[in-house]
């Protein structure tokens, strides 16, 4: 049994998914990007403080996964909606371009920690305002990192992927399950 420090289900469904058994401790920590901070750097830093905190409210045999995800355009971290004129902003500058997802995944067993940071290019397909509208109404983008959903109704925006699908959603699974077994912990337990 590992803990999945995150409150996001999607992550706690893909973890599922290869068969880990685990229980859920959110971590709740500041996500302010610092300044001079790169993408890769931020990503990084998020994990492994998520990992970090939750382990530390353990016993030390206790293994901890934790992830970021962060939506980067031209080099710019674009964060989660802050309000529905933002989330518009975000899908227009998505629309037709090509975009990097980053995700980090941490993982802490004791005093050993290993990270992982995997790069997935997503290309929308040209929006017109009718469409980000419709988007908007629907909600499911309010709480993702980029403002959509690639595994819901996002999927529509989405004109081609490159690279790992499950790390867009949250979590990348192959490299999960890799650092995983690194630590002692088997997948398809289930
Ligand atoms: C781009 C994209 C992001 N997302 C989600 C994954 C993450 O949950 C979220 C990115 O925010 P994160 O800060 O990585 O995660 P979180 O706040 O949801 O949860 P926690 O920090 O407790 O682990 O965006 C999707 O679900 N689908 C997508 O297509």
């Amino acid at each position: 049994m590992i803990v999945l420090a995150s409150a996001s289900p999607r992550r706690q469904e893909l973890l599922r998914q290869i068969g880990v058994p685990h229980q859920v401790a959110p971590a709740d920590i500041d996500e302010t990007p610092v300044a001079n901070e790169n993408p890769s750097e931020y990503v990084v830093r998020m994990a492994e403080t998520k990992a970090r905190v939750v382990a530390a409210q353990l016993d030390a045999v206790t293994t901890v996964l934790a992830a970021d995800t962060s939506v980067i355009l031209d080099g710019c971290i674009l964060g989660k909606p802050e309000n529905p004129e933002h989330h518009r902003v975000m899908l227009q500058q998505l629309s037709g371009n090509t975009q990097q997802v980053l995700s980090a995944i941490a993982v802490v067993s004791g005093s050993r920690c290993d990270i992982q940071v995997v790069m997935t290019h997503v290309t929308f397909r040209q929006l017109d305002d009718g469409l980000i509208s419709r988007y908007l109404a629907c909600g499911e983008g309010d709480d993702k990192a980029g403002g959509y959903g690639i595994q819901g109704k996002g999927a529509v925006l989405v004109a081609s992927i490159h690279g790992s699908y499950s790390n867009v959603v949250g979590l990348p699974l192959a490299e999960t399950a890799l650092l995983l077994e690194q630590h002692g912990i088997s997948y398809w337990q289930s």
